[in-house]
């Protein structure tokens, strides 16, 4: 017989990303962005023929897709190398190359926010003239008319919603991740869409239904709910909450007058309908445990973008939420979902009792090489999730066990859970790593010699903390684009950030002492471990500066530093030959140092 060899790291990146789609209102068009041909790029199929082909050409992530009602063009937005300087480009119905349509200066973004009923006028965001809290605006393709209709202030402002005679708007304003107001526009009156704005609470999703905006908020609640605004009498009510779930995105189905819910609950995502007249809700089974689109057309068909831990992304349509068909065959190249691993949901106890929940992927024992690899998520307001990871699958396949907790700050666990990491980034979530490694060793899954440590983002902050303040947990550490100084990253993020810094992270003057306790920084004489150093050059989140800083420090110490800088790269390796080159990069140190 012929045997084969053991799957290399390419055949696992050789997985493709879908990151976006849109579907055409006659259902003919479906538009998804994704890594086919190895950069992203758009792709489409004529349905209900699935093959896809090229729809536009461009080679940078794309940030929305929006199909002109009337099937004339096609809407999309690019960045630059990840430098996440969305700008908004016009593709013709036939695809082709996305040509300039509202754009500026490189340094400029642009956000899509509404395309009127009849494809005529772009409601849109920019950051011109104000980058800090944003400028709307409107274009009128029939004569390239171009007006502001609000000037952002106090913070990051955003046209979300826009009734159907073009006389309404809805705006949210944030302060924070967990601190988003509404507020409706009606000529010169505003209206706030909760009773007090000045109570911490977020607002989102909002839609209109004839007199009233229907919404989700958590407005006095744990858990965020539906919510309503009735446009005649100025009334905020509650509409419908689900038990010990944060519902997360309202898709409305104007065809049969039903809600398309989706919750978040911890590790995975619920569906649901809601029939607004009969207020029967219904949970739908999927195909996936994470969404992380719906879209409903005219028909009342509903698609969704979702992935599971052994399913990459794949685009799924149902005529009615009940029974899906997969419309992409994204998968593994020779894998199938059984030669994967499926994480187990645990949880465990931390230093003060509070309970959090993780997701342990084994390896299995026929490939297991008895190292396990701690993952701190990103974010950190978001979790470790049930979601394909080509990363996670190729390591386990390598024989890694991986850990992931989604400590104190993460989402999907309640309002007061998320809000624990905000102006605490170094003390509260690391002793939840801190009691998570213990309890690994403590329940046998980790030998107290074989912890790797592997963070992106904040969690390559958090890997550089663990690495300065608990060296002796771990054989070696990957810090991929983690902020390494509190004091440089909080001056150095997009200017649309900076009036949210001061609720999620502190004050550089007014919390001097956290800074410089929460800053890896000052432990560098604790990081006596190997380290690999991985960044993107365009990052605007967390800048070069951040990687290039720890990384001197360390090598005029003498340490043990390796550093990977990836020129055409911001906050996430979008091109495919990066993806390989950063991740076989990653199992080659780790497996230098099993040791
Ligand atoms: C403002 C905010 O919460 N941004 C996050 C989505 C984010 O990008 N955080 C970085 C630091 C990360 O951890 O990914």
């Amino acid at each position: 017989m012929i045997t084969f060899s053991k799957p290399t790291v390419e055949q696992f990146f050789r997985t493709y990303v879908i990151t976006n789609f849109s579907v055409s209102n006659d259902e003919k068009k479906l538009i998804f962005s994704a890594n086919l041909n190895g950069k992203m790029n758009l792709w489409a199929m004529d349905l209900p023929d699935t093959y896809p082909y090229l729809f536009a050409h461009h080679d940078e992530s794309n940030s929305f897709i929006k199909i002109d009602p009337e099937n004339r063009y096609v809407l999309a937005g690019f960045d630059k190398d990840g430098d996440e300087n969305h700008q908004i480009y016009a593709i013709a119905n036939e695809g082709g190359l996305p040509q300039p349509l509202i754009t500026g200066d490189p340094s400029e973004k642009f956000f899509l926010s509404h395309l009127s009923e009849d494809g005529q006028r772009i409601y849109y965001m920019t950051s011109e003239g104000n980058p800090s809290f944003l400028n709307t605006r409107v274009r009128n393709l029939e004569d390239n008319s171009d007006e502001i209709i609000h000037v952002g202030e106090v913070s990051p402002t955003n046209l979300t919603a826009v009734s159907d005679d073009e006389k309404k708007f809805v705006y949210l304003r944030s302060f924070a991740n967990t601190y988003v107001t509404g507020f409706v526009k009606v000529g010169n009156e505003t209206y706030s869409l909760t009773p007090d704005p000045n109570k911490v609470h977020v607002t989102f999703e909002p839609v209109f239904v004839d007199e009233t905006i229907y919404f989700v908020t958590d407005y006095d609640s744990e858990y965020s709910y539906v919510a309503k605004f009735d446009l005649n009498t100025k009334e905020f009510s509650q509409v419908l909450s689900i038990d010990n779930e944060s519902i997360n995105s309202l898709e409305w189905d104007k065809t049969n007058k039903l809600f398309y819910l989706l919750t978040e609950n911890g590790v995975q995502d619920n569906l649901y309908k809601y029939n607004l007249s009969s207020e029967k809700l219904e949970k739908l089974s999927t195909p996936v445990d994470v969404i992380e689109k719906v879209q409903v057309v005219k028909s009342g068909s509903v698609y969704i973008l979702g992935r599971s831990a052994t399913i990459p992304h794949n685009i799924f349509q149902s005529a009615d939420g009940s029974g899906w068909e997969q419309l992409t065959n994204n998968r593994v190249l020779g894998l199938s979902t059984e030669d994967m691993v499926e994480p187990d949901v645990v949880s465990y106890k931390s230093f003060d009792g509070m309970e959090i929940e993780a997701l342990l992927f084994k390896a299995k024992p026929e490939n297991d090489n008895g190292h396990t690899i701690f993952w701190p998520h990103g974010g950190p307001q978001a979790s470790e999730r049930k979601f394909f990871r080509s990363m996670f699958q190729c390591f386990l396949n390598r024989g890694y066990t991986i850990f992931a907790p989604n400590f104190r700050g993460s989402t999907g666990y309640g309002s007061s859970f998320v809000k624990l990491v905000e102006q605490d980034w170094g003390e509260g979530p690391r002793l939840d790593c801190v009691a998570a490694i213990e309890w690994l060793f403590e329940n046998n899954i980790t030998d107290r010699e074989k912890l790797f440590l592997v963070g992106g983002s904040y969690g390559g902050y958090m890997a550089l903390l663990l690495h300065g303040r608990h060296a002796e947990y771990f054989k070696a550490v990957v810090d991929i684009f983690g902020p390494s100084d509190l004091f440089t990253f909080v001056n150095s993020v997009p200017a649309h950030w900076k009036p949210i810094m001061d609720r999620w992270l502190g004050d550089p003057e007014r919390d001097k002492e956290r800074f410089i306790k929460d800053s890896p920084v000052t432990y560098l004489d604790g990081m006596v471990k190997p380290m690999l150093v991985i960044q993107g050059a365009k990052d605007p989140r967390v800048v070069k500066e951040e990687s290039d800083q720890i990384v001197e420090k360390l090598t005029a110490e003498g340490r043990e530093v390796e550093y990977l800088l990836l020129e055409d790269e911001g906050h996430g390796f979008s091109k495919k030959e990066n993806e390989i080159r950063v991740y076989s990069r990653m199992l080659e140190f780790l497996e230098k140092h099993q040791g």
